[in-house]
């Protein structure tokens, strides 16, 4: 074993999140080290985002200019948009990620990391060496969330796909069965339908249940549309597998034939091995966080302890595991030099966006994005609220964007406050969209100042003035 190392801080796991963490450690002028088992980057870089964006880019864009009169289109062709995929992930290869390491001043060490104990983290390289590495301010855990595959009978054995088969595929199946109803089941279920697979969607509830209903739906008509044999309400009982393929028996009785499973039935954290149990935590549990991003225990927050990203459960997404790694870099800096630490809702080191205005983009054809609350999470806080709806096919801005445009949005207001809580927007090209609700989501920006926002003509989001029409032009009074 090498003599003990000593940083300021030491970051566990070098994905988006990590990165973010040490670079903002490092800019603050402390020392940092990351530690990564796999590739610098993580899933979003190689097997999540970037992967699954690249696969659906081609079929969306043909669709968009299917929908403009006069152009004529071919493909996706499939080997084509392989190979975008490729270069999008860099080839698998982390070279440019570990320069940017090395440009901010942020040492790497290669190799799985586990606590030892108070502000010591022990790395076993892939020979097998053991490195232990000191924090003299603080620990932060960055490991990230794995597919999770539930205990299906005969699933394990039908050796199915998860989120990472799916996005770094060399080959399109000729059937492929997506189990779940959440992102990945619609994007991935979208993306190999425009690749050319007879795909088939199997899930529980309505398609994306944890946003507006009319979301899903407008989604699962789009797949139908474009050949996606949808099934919603119905779950699978048992998977058999032999020489002719796989037979996915459902709970109604129906059984259907497909080459390939897709498990996409969520996520689960990867601490099960990260040597939780010897600082008084639980191995393979989410780890609950205060707004600065420090794990709770027993007691309260670990004063030395952080976990960022997808391993804290509070909004599994790239862009929110970010905006937590900047609140806890600088966190971590203000600690460390005894400056004053802002934790106060919207401080500078409270991630309080977790849980106020997360936005999401789903892409498919439609998109979906969506800020802040639904409807129903509302009633389910017991928040009265206020809703506005639109067709967004009525908008001029749509109407010359695409033949045949179609898609819908949604205020959720607070009557009281007069201020957006949350909004949705479904249609082709709606993520562009998004920013402008979150700023007035997070700006609590009232709506008699929103009627000044005057949206260009004709764009789509000349949907704001037909929401706030919707609304009354009452509320333009201050
Ligand atoms: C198919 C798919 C598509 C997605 N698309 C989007 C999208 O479009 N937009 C979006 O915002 N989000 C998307 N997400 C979610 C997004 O990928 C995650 O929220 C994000 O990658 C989480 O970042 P992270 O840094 O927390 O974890 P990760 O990126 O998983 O990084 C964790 C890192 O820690 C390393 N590690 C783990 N354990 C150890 C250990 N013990 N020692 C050393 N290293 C370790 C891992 O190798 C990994 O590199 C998608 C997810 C999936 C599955
Ligand atoms: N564009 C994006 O922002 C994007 C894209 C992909 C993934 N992600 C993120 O990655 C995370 C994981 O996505 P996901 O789609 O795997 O999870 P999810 O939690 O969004 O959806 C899981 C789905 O699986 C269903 N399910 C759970 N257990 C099941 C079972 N035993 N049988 C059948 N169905 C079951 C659930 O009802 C739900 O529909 C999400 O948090 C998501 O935000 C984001």
């Amino acid at each position: 074993m090498a003599g003990a190392a000593e940083y300021d801080v030491v970051v566990v796991g070098a994905g988006s999140t990590g990165e973010n963490v040490a670079g903002q450690a490092v800019a603050g002028g402390l020392s940092a080290v990351v530690v990564e088992a796999e590739r610098v980057g993580g899933d979003c870089s190689y097997w999540a985002c970037m992967p699954s964006k690249a696969l659906l880019r081609s079929g969306s864009a043909a669709r968009a200019a299917r929908r403009a009169p006069g152009l004529e289109v071919h493909g996706p062709a499939v080997t084509d948009v392989l190979a975008h995929r490729d270069q999008i992930v860099s080839h698998y290869d982390d070279t440019s990620q570990v320069q940017w390491l090395d440009s901010a001043g942020i040492d790497l060490v290669r190799g799985h990391g586990r606590l030892t104990g108070e502000r010591e983290v022990t790395v076993t390289t892939a020979d097998g060496e053991e490195q232990v590495l000191r924090a003299r301010h603080a620990v932060a855990l960055c490991t990230g969330s794995a597919a999770l595959v539930p205990p299906l009978p005969g699933l394990a054995e039908s050796e199915p796909w998860t989120s990472r088969d799916a996005t770094s595929a060399r080959e399109v199946p000729g059937r492929l069965l997506v189990v779940g109803g959440g992102v990945v089941a619609c994007e991935m279920a979208q993306a190999w339908n425009d690749l050319g697979a007879e795909v088939t969607v199997v899930a529980r509830s309505e398609l994306l249940s944890s946003m507006e209903d009319v979301a899903g739906r407008l989604v699962r008509e789009a797949l139908t549309e474009y050949g996606v044999d949808v099934r919603t309400g119905v779950d699978v009982s048992e998977v058999r597998s032999g020489p002719d393929g796989i037979q996915v028996h459902l709970g109604d009785g129906s059984v259907v034939a497909t080459d390939r499973v897709l498990v996409a039935t969520g996520r689960r954290p990867r601490t099960d091995d990260l040597g939780l149990e010897t600082v008084g935590l639980e191995p393979g549990s989410w780890l609950d966080t205060d707004d600065t991003l420090r794990v709770l225990g027993a007691d309260g927050p670990l004063p030395w302890l952080y976990a960022v990203g997808d391993l804290n459960h509070r909004a599994l997404l790239t862009h929110q595991g970010k905006y937590q790694a900047r609140a806890a870099g600088d966190v971590i800096v203000a600690r460390a030099t005894g400056a004053t630490v802002q934790e106060q809702r919207w401080g500078a080191h409270a991630a309080t966006a977790d849980s106020v205005a997360v936005p999401q983009v789903v892409f498919t054809d439609p998109e979906v994005a969506s800020v802040g609350l639904t409807s129903a999470a509302a009633a389910r806080e017991g928040i009265e609220v206020r809703l506005v709806d639109y067709d967004l096919a009525s908008v001029a801005g749509s109407v010359v964007h695409a033949q045949g445009y179609q898609g819908w949005a949604r205020l959720v207001v607070d009557p009281q406050r007069q201020v957006l809580l949350g909004a949705t927007f479904v249609g082709q090209d709606v993520a562009e969209l998004l920013q402008s609700a979150t700023i007035a989501v997070v700006g609590e920006v009232p709506l008699h100042r929103l009627w000044h926002a005057v949206p260009a003509y004709p764009t789509i989001s000349e949907v704001w003035l037909r929401l706030l029409d919707g609304l009354g032009r009452d509320t333009a009074l201050a």
